[in-house]
């Protein structure tokens, strides 16, 4: 049963083994996943998928046509995967296994003892619904997660985070120091493969707020119905994303959902709202989802970076002027950003392109 503080956990229902998915979970027709998506075919290697950046040699004689496909990949996809990224492969390993450990070592009393509060957005902890006020005919996401706030250091307590596997917090920690560094390399890139000064769009951001949740897709009996995550484009300003090897996250490209490969010594980086705003459109925000896999659980680990909820973000002056470049975003607080997508839910980009003026 669900009372309203404590709604249920997906993989209480996962693991009373249910052939069929309660009602709440069932996504419109036009939401569902196409049925190759969710079978064996979304990880064939023919499918099209995100652009792989290399960032091994990443010095003054490659460094222009490293900057070259950043600028492509942003421009075509909002999203592509980096290798030789700097993060040790190990942490990786770590990060995905520890996470997979709370989920699946420790039991649902045990994780409901770290519950986020349903009732905040983004609440730090154990939860479910991503969004507040959900009405009764919401549909829910197929997906559990834990969220930490890690950054500025001011928010980060280890002592509400998972204690069990003894190593966690240690992992948490050490993890997100590196994201924090990779993040801002990579915006210093995607600032400068627009012409613009390094420091371009972290200084539009100011000070990083960085949030990590990781997330659990139970295993779903009719994926063909479900979402583990709806149709989304994150709303700060960017994202390190990890998956295993189960598969599942899914791009929005020139009106198809594209697969993205897993590739375990790979990060996924993806642009959120605010860069499409501070790039004044130059780059847009990418639009995914996450599917969910009828016989394996799947987890993923996404590491947000986002301003201040005070901070207002509007295009940034170095990259408008002319007639030919135009603001073409209203200058938004971010926390009301924060607040309107929570409310009234993401639905693809509505959020981002409600400013377009
Ligand atoms: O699980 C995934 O691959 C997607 C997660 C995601 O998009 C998010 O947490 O915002
Ligand atoms: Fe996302």
């Amino acid at each position: 049963m669900e009372d309203v503080g404590r709604p249920v956990r997906v993989q209480s229902l996962a693991q009373n083994r249910i052939s069929t998915v309660p009602p709440q979970y069932i996504q419109p027709p036009d939401n569902r996943p196409k049925s190759s998506s969710t079978a064996a075919a979304s990880t064939s290697s023919h499918s099209r998928t995100i652009p792989l950046i290399d960032l091994l040699h990443f010095d003054h004689f490659h460094s222009q046509s490293i900057r070259r496909e950043i600028g492509r990949a942003c421009r075509e996809w909002g999203a592509f995967h980096v290798i030789n990224h700097g993060v040790p492969i190990r942490l990786l390993k770590d990060m995905r296994s520890v996470g997979l450990s709370f989920f699946n070592d420790c039991d649902i009393p045990e994780k409901l003892k770290y519950s986020c509060d349903p009732n905040f957005a983004a609440s730090e902890g154990y939860g479910t619904r991503m969004l507040v006020n959900q009405s009764d005919d919401t549909v829910l996401d197929w997906r559990d997660y834990f969220d930490h706030h890690t950054f500025p250091l001011s928010r980060r307590n280890p002592l509400r985070w998972p204690h069990y596997p003894p190593n966690y917090r240690q992992v948490i920690e050490e993890y997100s120091d590196h994201m924090k560094v990779l993040a801002e390399e990579l915006l210093d890139l995607i600032s400068e493969s627009l012409g613009a000064k390094s420091s371009c769009i972290k200084e539009a951001v100011g000070e990083i707020y960085q949030n990590i949740t990781v997330s659990y897709y139970p295993p779903c009996p009719q994926p063909e119905l479900t979402l583990g995550l709806q149709d989304h484009s994150d709303m700060g300003a960017i994202t390190l994303l990890i998956q295993d090897d189960t598969g599942g996250l899914q791009v929005y490209k020139d009106g198809e959902w594209v697969t993205v490969q897993p590739l375990s010594d790979a990060i996924v980086v993806i642009l959120a709202d605010q860069t499409e705003i501070i790039t004044n459109g130059a780059y847009r925000s990418a639009q995914h989802r996450a599917i969910t896999n009828a016989n394996k659980a799947r987890l993923s680990v996404a590491t947000f970076h986002d301003p201040a909820k005070t901070r207002k973000i509007s295009p940034a002056l170095e990259l408008i002027g002319g007639e030919s470049s135009l603001p073409q975003y209203g200058e938004v607080v971010y926390g009301d950003y924060v607040t309107s997508w929570y409310t009234k839910g993401p639905e693809g980009k509505r959020n981002i392109d409600a400013l377009l003026l």
